[in-house]
């Protein structure tokens, strides 16, 4: 501010007394001992402050122009200095001023306005003091430089800039105040904390005492609160403002005794206790601050440390299912491998027992068998495999007279001359020959038994042999009527089975039994007529026919060939040129049966390419 201390401060009178208040101690500042406070009707104004006159707009502001001096006021009332307190000229209502220049004339403004609102707190009573503060922003204070000499431009601004500060000066007490009235010993009035702002004034006498220097102390006294109705006397004056003429001017203003507007003059030393206060507040306030602060970081850290270890127990929770859960994937993995072993043994199980399945329908000859009836009226069996494959067989003889593979060829040969008709046997197929092969013998050519009518067997005895498993086949039966005894006298019985195996092989199975009581002997043969595209060079359907046979030590090879086919009534004359007759047969050494005896003879035909010798169809056969 400019302002050099010259001594020390007066301490702020806290009592309530309206006594007057002792200046004394009040130092006058060079620069401010010009200052004149009031300008009345005699007083010129000085042009500074015609200046500062322009320059302060505020409404609030009270710097107003010459006006009179006591009979606005009256009598003059004791002044008391409200610690920290601002004060107002009771002349000026609050807030009230249209603008600067009016100056209130009512007897209100005569009157000190005193409204007191008694306040629960300090906080509360100092927000609503700021709230009021904000409205006296600009404070009203007549300020005066007693140098004429500086009534310049410069000094004017000076004191504007003096009035600010005070002004804010003011507000800092005012603050401190309100948070450390009770450290400053502000007392409360009626036991509560009362703020107020007031602007009294003071007899010049006392100012006088006071310094020789000051002309005039106007310290108005108002009080300020919630309404500017009245002014009342604060018994907690405890600081002053106070602003003084110098006493050049007091003998010429003997009205300075009447209170000025909004005079104040500080203390150095009250400034400097407040200084210090105002650092020990913040000093405080930083240090409740960082309590606060260390005290919420407090709290953030537990609360990290909670969340810490609330994540930490679950992490190991999940940790620990995350465990239980490979193990049991681990042994899901391992009883789904054993399951998926088991289901691959079951499907090949389910597998096979298709094919089991398959296998017995195929072994049920009885569904696989057709008999039907030729031209003749003679019953023929037909036995399928399940690969189209057929074998047919008539009941006259006991013949096959048709083996086709699954492509519908046939393999036997059958002369398109051939007679279906008995007592005569059909040429072609395989004719059984029985008891007498050819003409060795007293018997027909090749026996009876091709020139009979066979029954079909249905409970034939059980085979030795497993040779039926897989096969579809068919059991006839020949046993010799009257007229046979006759020309040969052995009870017997013949029964041939034949047999078609899944892979189109053609299997024939003869069984002679001796029933009667003394032994006999005979010859056999399967006279079969081998179908050939050409006996010279059989290539055309490149097939080789594999015979393989079972107690029948002989083999016949036979063809009629060009002349005797020529001779022959059931036989083409080219015809031997496509048939080649290969007869498994027991000859020259015929069979001998006692009573009881059962002889079985086998054949057995098969056709591969005619690029598999034997040793390689015999090899492919037992699968090697
Ligand atoms: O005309 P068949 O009585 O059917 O006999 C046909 C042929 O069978 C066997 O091969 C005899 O060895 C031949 O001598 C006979 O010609």
């Amino acid at each position: 501010m400019g302002n050099k201390e010259e001594g020390k401060s007066s301490k702020p009178d806290k009592s309530s007394s309206p006594a007057p208040v002792d200046h004394t101690n009040i130092h006058v500042y060079p620069d401010w001992a010009a200052m004149q406070a009031y300008y009345g009707p005699r007083v010129a104004l000085p042009p500074y402050l015609t200046q500062l006159w322009r320059l302060v707009k505020h409404p609030s502001i009270y710097v107003g122009p010459p006006q009179p001096m006591m009979p606005p006021y009256g009598a003059p009332y004791a002044a008391v200095y409200s610690h920290g307190g601002v004060y107002a000229h009771p002349t000026v209502p609050i807030g009230l001023h249209p603008n600067v220049s009016g100056v209130p004339s009512s007897p209100a403004a005569a009157t000190p306005v005193s409204v007191e609102t008694p306040t629960k707190s300090t906080g509360n009573t100092d927000r609503g003091l700021m709230k009021k503060l904000k409205r006296f922003d600009g404070l009203a204070m007549s300020i005066g430089n007693g140098n004429t000499n500086a009534e310049s431009a410069e000094g004017g601004t000076t004191g504007y800039l003096r009035v600010r500060r005070l002004k804010v000066l003011v507000m800092e007490v005012m603050e401190i105040q309100g948070s450390k009235r009770s450290c400053e010993g502000m007392p409360n009035v009626g036991g509560e904390m009362r703020t107020e702002l007031q602007v009294s004034s003071v007899p010049t006498g006392e100012v006088n005492a006071s310094s020789h220097k000051v002309l005039g102390a106007a310290v108005a006294s108002a009080s300020v609160s919630g309404k500017s109705e009245g002014t009342a006397v604060s018994p907690s004056m405890s600081t002053a403002y106070e602003l003084r003429n110098p006493p050049v001017n007091s003998a010429k203003t003997s009205v300075t005794n009447i209170p000025q507007p909004c005079q104040v003059l500080p203390s150095e030393a009250w400034f400097q206790n407040e200084r210090e206060l105002k650092r020990e507040r913040r000093k405080q306030s930083n240090r409740e601050s960082a309590r606060r602060s260390r005290l919420r970081k407090q709290a953030e850290t537990e609360e990290l440390a909670h969340k810490v270890e609330s994540l930490t127990s679950e992490n190991l929770a999940l940790k620990s299912e995350i465990n239980q859960l490979t193990k049991k994937s681990e042994k899901l993995r391992l009883e789904n491998a054993s399951l998926l072993v088991l289901a691959y043994a079951v499907a090949k199980c389910f597998h096979f027992l298709r094919l089991f399945v398959s296998a017995l329908a195929v072994w049920d000859h009885r569904a696989a068998i057709e008999i039907t009836k030729d031209w003749n009226g003679i019953e023929q069996v037909v036995v399928r495999n399940p690969q189209g494959a057929s074998a047919r067989v008539s009941l006259h003889g006991g013949q096959v007279v048709s083996w086709r593979n699954e492509r519908g060829e046939e393999l036997l040969f059958t002369s398109s001359k051939a007679i279906f008709k008995p007592p005569k046997a059909m040429r072609g197929g395989i004719p059984i020959c029985f008891p007498q092969f050819g003409n060795c013998g007293s018997l027909e050519q090749h026996g009876f038994a091709r020139n009979k009518i066979w029954t079909v067997d249905d409970n034939p005895p059980p085979l030795q042999s497993n040779d039926s498993k897989g096969k579809s086949f068919v059991d006839l039966l020949l046993k010799p009527s009257e007229e046979d005894l006759k020309c040969w006298p052995h009870s017997f019985e013949f029964r041939v089975r034949v047999l078609l195996a899944t892979n189109g092989d053609l299997a024939l199975i003869s069984r002679v039994r001796n029933i009667n009581g003394k032994p006999f002997s005979f010859s056999f043969a399967y006279h079969t007529y081998l179908s050939v595209s050409d006996i010279s060079i059989d290539h055309e359907r490149k097939r080789t026919f594999v015979i393989r046979k079972e107690g029948l030590p002989d083999v016949v090879v036979w063809n009629p060939w060009e002349k005797k086919s020529k001779a022959m009534v059931d036989f083409g004359d080219e015809e031997y040129k496509h048939m080649v007759c290969v007869d498994g047969a027991a000859i020259e050494r015929p069979i001998t049966l006692k009573p009881g005896e059962e002889w079985t003879g086998r054949l057995e035909l098969s056709v591969v390419p005619s690029s598999f010798c034997s040793e390689h169809y015999d090899l492919q056969r037992r699968g090697l």
